[in-house]
Parts: structure tokens; sequence; C-alpha cells
């Protein structure tokens, strides 16, 4: 990627009393860019997520984002920004069209509200009051409300957890559909290896408060080609060459080898090891 990085981390630090929520950080995300931060409950990925937004003070460490530091930023930066929280505020008594339409009044650009609600799936709710939403709707207006600004970042928080698969699924195509034709950066934290596997150009693995892992997730997989197992009848191999193995097997038996499973490491079983005991 040759343009300037849309966020640019350099050890960052921030501590709560004796808990060191971020430990020393690194980070780049290109322009265009989705990148998961992935990490087990308590890893830091909240904090640095919310340093990002300038939402956060830190205690050390370099942090640029869209060519500014958010701890400085002024109002067209915040206009450039999106941002869908874990915990985002009581919109009760109004409806959905009068929220996303009171946020867009907020920025210089935004989309047609009308056309937000359309992308995140809510059209047929639009008159309905924020309070008789469901869980997985109610997210998805928060979505409308971060992109309502036409950001060029966009920051999402955990941002379907407790969503059924179905949902999950749409999510994911609405993600891709902002990322794609929107070309908007997106840095996402999550604690479902599927969604980073699904979502993200890159998956930044963070372990207490670092970078353990940043990589494409083909690449953290293939990283693993060594523990490939081969089993059969009477054996079990690790291997990094699966098929060589198979052929002087095939030699062995005369033909097919009996029971032959190859088993290659998942995403999931390169995250466990990564995090080992962290979560
Ligand atoms: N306001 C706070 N005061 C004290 N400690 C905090 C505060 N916020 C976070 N922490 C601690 O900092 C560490 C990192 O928390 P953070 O919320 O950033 O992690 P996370 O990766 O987002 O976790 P989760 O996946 O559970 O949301 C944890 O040990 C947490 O208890």
């Amino acid at each position: 990627m040759t343009e300037t990085p849309a966020i640019r981390v350099r050890g960052l630090r921030r501590t709560y009393g004796d808990t060191v929520a971020v430990a020393g950080l690194d980070l780049d995300v290109g322009a265009g860019e989705v990148v998961a931060l992935l990490g087990p409950n308590g890893a830091g990925k909240t904090t640095t997520i919310e340093i990002l937004e300038g939402h956060r003070h830190r205690d050390a460490g370099a942090v640029n984002v869209l060519g500014h530091d958010p701890a400085h930023a002024d109002l067209d930066w915040r206009a450039r920004i999106g941002i869908v929280t874990q915990d985002s505020g009581d919109l009760g008594e109004l409806t959905v069209h009068e929220s996303v339409s009171h946020f867009a009044h907020y920025y210089p650009r935004p989309h047609d509200p009308e056309q937000v609600i359309e992308l995140v799936g809510l059209t047929a709710k639009a008159t309905a009051r924020v309070r008789t939403l469901s869980g997985g709707q109610r997210r998805r207006l928060d979505v409308a409300l971060g992109i309502v600004g036409r950001p060029r970042l966009l920051f999402l928080d955990e941002p379907t957890t407790g969503f059924d698969p179905q949902a999950r699924r749409r999510f994911w195509d609405l993600i891709r559909q902002l990322a794609g034709a929107g070309g908007c950066t997106i840095l996402l934290s999550t604690h479902y290896l599927q969604e980073a596997e699904a979502l993200a150009d890159r998956v930044a693995v963070i372990v207490g408060g670092r970078i353990v892992a940043d990589a494409t997730p083909a690449a953290l997989v293939g990283r693993a080609t060594a523990r490939t197992v081969v089993r059969w009848s009477d054996g079990r191999q690790e291997t990094d060459d699966p098929a060589a193995l198979i052929a002087t097997l095939t030699t062995r038996y005369g033909g097919a080898v009996p029971e032959l499973t190859v088993s290659r490491p998942s995403l999931e079983d390169v995250y466990l090891d990564l995090i080992g005991d962290g979560s």
C-alpha cells in the first residue's frame, strides 16, 4: 500500500492503576483496508480503539489517525471518523428515521438517511421507535448512525456480539459493501474468528495489550502448515509435506491408504496457540 496509512500506532501504552491494558502496541492500517483486532476478554481491544477514536487518553506512544493525533483532533477530523461502540446511547422515543436524520445533521456531507436505513436493512422499521427494536436491529441502527456521516474510517467495537448467525451474515455483507464500493477503511474488534476470517484483509491478534501476530487470515493459517496431521488405520504423523507422505503410504499399501484423513490446522488452532493462557 503506497498511500499514507489511515492508522499508525507505535509503542502505545495505557494503564489503569496496576492494570496494564495496552503494553507497547504497534499497528498500521492502510487506507481502504479492513483490519480485525482479535483477542480474548481484557486483551486491550476497546482501550486501543477508544484511544484511536480520541475518546480515551494514552500514557505513552505515538498515534496518527487520518493524519492527526486523535488526542488533539478537531471537528473536521471527527467528521471523517465513524464510530460504532459496544454500548450506544439511549434513543428510546425517537424513531429509526428521526435518529438517523438527527445524526446526519452533525456532518458536513452526510448520506441520505433513507439510503442508509435501506443499506442496513431497516426500511421496514423506519417509523418504529428505537426502544421497540430487537437487539440485532438496534445494532444495525448503531451502524447506520456510524456511517451516515460518510466516514473515511469506521471503528466497529465487537459489532456482532449477540447476533444470531443469519443476522451476523447479513451484517458481514453490509461491512463488505462499505469496504468495497464504499472504499471505507475499517478497524473492527471481535471475539469471533469466523468474523475475522470472513471480513478482514488482515488480522491483528492482541494478547495482554500487545499485538502477537499481524497477518492475512490465510498467512496465519499458513504459518502452521507444519502441523498438518495425516492419520491412517495404523498410524499418525505431523508433516509439512502431506502430499509426499501420502505418496509414500500409497506405495506402502500398494493402493488406497486405509482410513486416510488429512487435517490442516484452522485459524482457531493458530489463534488458540497464540493466545496461550492469555484468556
Ligand atoms: N475504565 C477502566 N478502569 C479500570 N480498568 C479498566 C478500564 N477499562 C479497561 N480496564 C482494564 O483494562 C484491560 C483491558 O480492557 P479492554 O476493555 O480494553 O479489553 P478488551 O480486549 O476490549 O476486552 P473485552 O473483549 O472483554 O471487551 C482489562 O484488564 C480491563 O479490566
